[in-house]
């Protein structure tokens, strides 16, 4: 048993952060220290070695696109479950984890595109409001300082209202533009439109905008403060462990 190990409260679970001096990193691990039944014994960054998570049960990860996905194989080939909430996860990346778990079938991920609670319920709200209407489009605004765009939400909603616009048998949403300055009408998310917004004051917002005949419904969320992304990640740490192989977003968690 190392040090750290033995320093951990009985029952409590061990948990390692990776991106700990990033915004998010860091607010998981004030997270992780507040919680009773969590001991955070490993915050790991940039430059430092990933084997200071190796005591870890639960390694929670907001680092960058680049790094996730070695440090997501680093987890399951040692047994160690995993929480992401870092973006960049396509479906062939999501593949490529389900096929690293087939080797490692007791280690649990999560990989949510957002952890706040009412960011799932606005994903919820729109996938189930996307056959009532013949036009859609989402706008994500952000913190000048996000790495990507359109955000992991905007892709993940647009996958979801184009998965429903399918399903009930819609074609694409009416657009008579014929003379288009590039990017204008935003990024195309399997036929859904998605603008990304960047300007200092902003955290993290989400509109998505539908229209049908005389009538528009918005659906919109706000986060002003990132611990309104901790209960849900609390939530992940708590339960990964008991659920082995990949859960993508946090629905199954919720219900
Ligand atoms: N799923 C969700 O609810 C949320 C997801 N995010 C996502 O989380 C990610 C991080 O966001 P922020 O914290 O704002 O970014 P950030 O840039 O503040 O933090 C990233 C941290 O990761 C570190 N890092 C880079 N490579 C690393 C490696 N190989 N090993 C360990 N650490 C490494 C960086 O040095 C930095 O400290 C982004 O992809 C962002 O979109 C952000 C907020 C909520
Ligand atoms: O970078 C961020 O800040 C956020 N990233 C996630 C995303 O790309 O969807 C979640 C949230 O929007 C905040």
């Amino acid at each position: 048993m190392t040090d750290e190990q033995e320093k951990v409260p009985g029952g409590a679970v061990r948990v390692g952060v990776l991106g700990a001096r990033g915004r998010m990193g860091a607010e998981v691990c004030r997270a992780v220290d507040g919680a009773d039944d969590l001991a955070l014994v490993a915050a790991v960054d940039q430059g430092d070695e990933l084997s200071a998570a190796a005591s870890a049960e639960v390694v929670v990860d907001f680092t960058t696109p680049d790094a996730v996905m070695d440090n997501l194989r680093w987890c399951i080939e040692r047994g160690v479950h995993a929480v992401v909430g870092t973006t960049g996860f396509t479906g062939q990346r999501l593949e490529q984890v389900r096929g690293w778990l087939a080797d490692r079938p007791d280690v649990g991920v999560v990989i949510a595109p957002n952890f706040g609670i009412g960011a799932v319920l606005m994903m919820q709200f729109a996938a189930r409001a996307a056959r009532h209407f013949e036009s859609v489009e989402i706008i994500e605004q952000h913190h000048p300082r996000k790495l990507d765009a359109p955000s992991g939400t905007a892709t993940h909603t647009a996958r979801l209202v184009a998965q429903a616009r399918a399903e009930a048998g819609l074609g694409p949403a009416p657009d008579a533009t014929r003379d288009e300055v590039s990017g204008a009408r935003g990024a195309d998310i399997d036929g859904v439109r998605v603008h990304a917004v960047r300007a200092t004051g902003l955290l993290a917002h989400q509109e998505v905008l539908f229209g049908t005949l005389g009538e528009t419904l918005t659906i919109r969320h706000d986060s002003y403060d990132r611990v309104s992304f901790m209960p849900g990640v609390l939530l992940a740490v708590r339960a990964v462990r008991q659920r082995p192989g990949l859960t993508v977003g946090l629905d199954a968690l919720l219900d």
